[in-house]
């Protein structure tokens, strides 16, 4: 489905800044993966969504869609068919409109036409979709998203890019700013979504349970590279104990990170 083939970005190439952040990178993502990435901080996780994604322009190496080249071609255009949900919940949505008229926009992929379409046969069909979010949202969809939580606004965004359809969906740590309740409840919901509409998708996580626990296969970043990358039985075999132990001996030093840490129970 997407492929890296030997992909590097270089920060402040030539300047006393010159940094690494990724480093000869070989991945292949196969159609319906939902892959978990850990990484200590600075590994370069987010580095490689933004280089999916289009945010960066690799220094070396190429960028395939099913076969394509793209490795060229601007974020806007993958944006049509890679969806991304950051750590800050009001990223996603627009605070200053209706939940309807935010959901519209998803569905129309811009704002052309907007009142025109949002007729009541288009308000029965997102308020069926809302319902399965199990928020009371369907009641609420004149109200602006301003009024909404964070966990209940990473929610609109995670069923807005469901309903989509993106042929990727980029999760970068989506559920690290909400409280712990929150964040298990979209995790959960983010796992039904891609389970059910069998979605390819990349999810990053400081929680190494929830890495171990979820999707099909499990990428371990580590200072620009992909260190290891372990699918299906294996993956289901694995423990935190057996991810740290895995880490120490690839790499001969210790997994150094507070936040994955604090979040192992
Ligand atoms: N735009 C940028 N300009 C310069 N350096 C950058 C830029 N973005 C990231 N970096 C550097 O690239 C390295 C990888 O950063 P990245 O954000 O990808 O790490 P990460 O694994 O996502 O870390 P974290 O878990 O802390 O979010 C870091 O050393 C970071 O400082």
């Amino acid at each position: 489905m997407i492929e890296l083939k030997n992909v590097s970005i270089v920060f402040n190439q030539g300047t006393v800044n010159e940094n690494q952040a990724l480093s000869n990178i070989n991945l292949k993502v196969k159609e319906g993966d939902f892959i978990t990435i850990i990484g200590s901080n600075g590994a370069g996780k987010s580095t490689l969504f933004n280089t999916i994604a289009g945010t960066y322009l690799p220094s070396r190496g190429e960028i395939l869609v099913n076969d394509r080249n793209v490795t060229r071609d601007p974020e806007y255009k993958r944006a049509q068919y890679i969806g991304r949900i950051f750590q800050n919940p009001t990223l996603g949505t627009a605070s200053n409109m209706s939940l309807e008229d935010n959901m519209m926009i998803t569905y129309k992929k811009g704002f052309k036409w907007l009142k025109r379409s949002l007729n009541n046969r288009m308000r029965e069909y997102f308020k069926t979709e809302l319902v399965q979010l199990r928020m009371g949202l369907e009641d609420r969809m004149k109200e602006n998203l301003v009024m909404f939580s964070g966990g209940q606004r990473q929610a609109i965004t995670l069923l807005m890019m469901v309903l989509s359809k993106p042929a990727l969906i980029l999760l970068d740590e989506h559920t690290a700013a909400l409280d712990p309740k929150n964040a298990e409840i979209i995790l959960e919901l983010t796992n039904k979504f891609i389970k059910e509409q069998k979605l390819t998708s990349m999810m990053i996580t400081h929680n190494m349970s929830h890495a171990i626990e979820f999707g099909n296969r499990l990428l371990m970043m580590d200072k620009g590279e992909i260190i290891f990358d372990i699918e299906g039985e294996a993956k289901k075999a694995l423990t935190v104990e057996k991810l740290i132990q895995k880490f120490h001996e690839l790499r001969h030093k210790s997994f150094e990170n507070d936040r994955t840490l604090l979040s192992e129970e």
